[in-house]
């Protein structure tokens, strides 16, 4: 969880004007069938020529189709907000917002006596068949903290706190406090400290050691389904979960100023919070996403009878923050999630997602199904809903679709799923000259650059751009399915622009599902014999090949 600060406007310094936002676009007058080039371009992992067709048997009937009686495809479609692309627009436009962001839950803590695993007789299948409530997490035993002292001649009795705190052993309390230190954030790759932005106290993992284990009462199974669900015909995500830190925020000012956490390696997709029922007011947990927030305000049941082990998780692009504590002590521990294959180390019960049972299939198979829409083929655009940790230090790095959150994996796999190719491409939303239509360009790779260029005018720039690796596909042969979101924007390349004087500036790229969908035939449409293959390592063999560095 380590975090950048301050929010989200200065997370990449800059901002490109409004103005540069293309519409929705409708590349041509019909709006649905861009003209097609006298020789299609496309995108280098796949394209929709006609070789690229798993079979093409009745090789000049596939020809006929692409403008049977003359009038060319253009004159076929009509522009009309009722039909499948129209209605698909609108789903995405008026749910994507709902789509899952955060998530949390609470685990009740028993006493040792209480609790399942002392029992002779844990709950059985049929215990639980029989309960009359949904499975519920499993209960906790009283979580125990031990922490190594700072001071070597203090007894190690003295250094175990257990939640909830009995009063025997309250003074180990300000022990704990007396042994941590002033928790930092990062800045700009730096740790800083200032409690103006962040109040509190840490402990590294390597200085503590819990009972408390976030796999074993099943949170991290919940995660799993609602924020990484595996769509039953993909590879299987799992979590890794990495504990992070301890922190305690103490009232009256314990806070930490709205943020956005830098993801550890580019495997993170989010971070969960772990909260204690130790006394406290104040400190709720505020986590955004677009114009939707989501709060968890623990210390309501942190002061109740029933103490009960609180969290919440959340993916790392979401900008968050935790209020200030007015009194007592906001004990939680953090940790990094981050996407694995394999089993993972769930509790066993199977996360898979049908894509087909989706609202969302049905819109994107409609317009599919629809022997008007593309009917030679064609490309969409879906800009990603949420960032992505873009650039990588070897431009051999893709940007990671295994770590694609919400409805960009829906969206990714739904589409995948009915027969179109898929990939991943950074668009380039930066034009310091501005050239109208269509600034935007669509690149090949996510890696950041910084370019010893100076750039005085636009053919400079264009230079640049051949540089950074335009894909060879024209802006006007993508029909994009929603608006561009300039916050999740990602710097891209440095160079340095000569006005009246040089000055160092940013480009900023956007991350965008750039889909394939074949050409119409014979009824249905035509498989393509690959779906993708990635020079930008989308496609590895995760199996053999360790896909992230999962240690650092
Ligand atoms: O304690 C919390 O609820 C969140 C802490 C946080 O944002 C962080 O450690 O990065
Ligand atoms: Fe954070």
């Amino acid at each position: 969880m380590e975090s950048e600060l301050p929010v989200r406007s200065s997370r990449d310094g800059h901002d490109v004007p409004d103005t540069e936002m293309p519409d929705v676009a409708s590349p041509s007058p019909a709006g649905r069938s861009p003209s097609p080039s006298p020789k299609r371009q496309h995108p280098i992992g796949w394209s929709l020529q006609d070789e690229e067709y798993e079979s093409d048997p009745e090789d000049d009937s596939v020809k006929d189709t692409e403008d049977q009686d003359g009038t060319g495809s253009d004159d076929v479609v009509q522009e009309d907000d009722d039909d499948a692309l129209g209605q698909l627009r609108y789903w995405l436009e008026s749910n994507y917002k709902d789509s899952l962001f955060a998530c949390g839950g609470a685990v009740p803590i028993v006493s040792e006596a209480e609790s399942p695993s002392s029992k002779e007789t844990p709950s059985s299948p049929a215990s639980q068949a029989s309960s009359t409530t949904a499975p519920s997490t499993a209960p906790h035993p009283p979580v125990t903290l031990r922490w190594d002292p700072r001071d070597s001649s203090t007894p190690a009795g003295h250094c175990r706190l257990t939640v909830p705190i009995d009063e025997a052993t309250s003074d180990h309390l300000d022990r704990l406090l007396a042994d941590m230190q002033p928790a930092t954030f990062g800045l700009g790759g730096e740790d800083m400290y200032d409690e103006n932005y962040r109040k509190a106290s840490k402990l590294d993992p390597s200085k503590f050691a819990t009972n408390f284990c976030p796999y074993n009462v099943g949170i991290i199974d919940v995660v799993s389904q609602l924020l990484l669900p595996n769509p039953a015909s993909g590879k299987q995500r799992a979590i890794k979960a990495e504990l992070y830190k301890l922190n305690v925020y103490t009232g009256p000012s314990g806070h930490f100023r709205a943020h956005v956490d830098t993801p550890r390696s580019r495997s993170q997709f989010g971070s969960l919070v772990v909260c204690f029922p130790v006394k406290h007011e104040g400190g709720a947990l505020e986590v955004r996403h677009e114009d939707q927030a989501l709060t968890f305000d623990w210390a309501s049941c942190a002061n109740s009878d029933a103490p009960q082990i609180q969290w919440a998780a959340f993916y790392s692009d979401c900008e968050h923050e935790v209020f200030p504590v007015q009194s007592g002590h906001r004990i939680t521990l953090t940790y990094n999630l981050y996407v694995t294959f394999g089993n993972g180390q769930l509790s066993g019960r199977p996360n898979a997602l049908d894509t087909t049972q989706t609202p969302l299939y049905r819109h994107l198979e409609a317009v599919i199904n629809d022997d008007t829409f593309l009917p030679d083929g064609g490309y969409l655009g879906f800009y990603t809903t949420h960032a992505y940790p873009q650039t990588a230090s070897q431009p051999s790095q893709g940007c990671l679709t295994d770590i694609l959150k919400g409805l960009d994996m829906a969206i990714w796999h739904a589409f995948q799923r009915l027969g179109c190719g898929v990939c991943l491409r950074p668009v380039l939303v930066s034009d310091p000259f501005e050239i109208k239509p269509r600034a935007f360009k669509v690149g090949k790779e996510f890696a950041f650059r910084n370019f010893h260029s100076q750039v005085e005018d636009y053919r400079e720039w264009e230079w640049m751009l051949n540089r950074w690796g335009p894909e060879e596909i024209s802006w006007s042969d993508l029909i994009w399915l929603n608006e561009a979101n300039l916050k999740t924007k990602h710097a891209s390349f440095a160079y340095t622009a000569y006005g009246n004087e040089a000055s160092s500036e940013i480009a900023y790229s956007l991350c965008a599902i750039i889909i394939g969908v074949p050409k119409w035939h014979g009824g249905e449409r035509m498989r393509l014999e690959t779906t993708f293959i990635d020079k930008g390592g989308e496609e590895k063999d995760w199996e053999h090949e360790t896909p992230y560095d999962l240690d650092n």
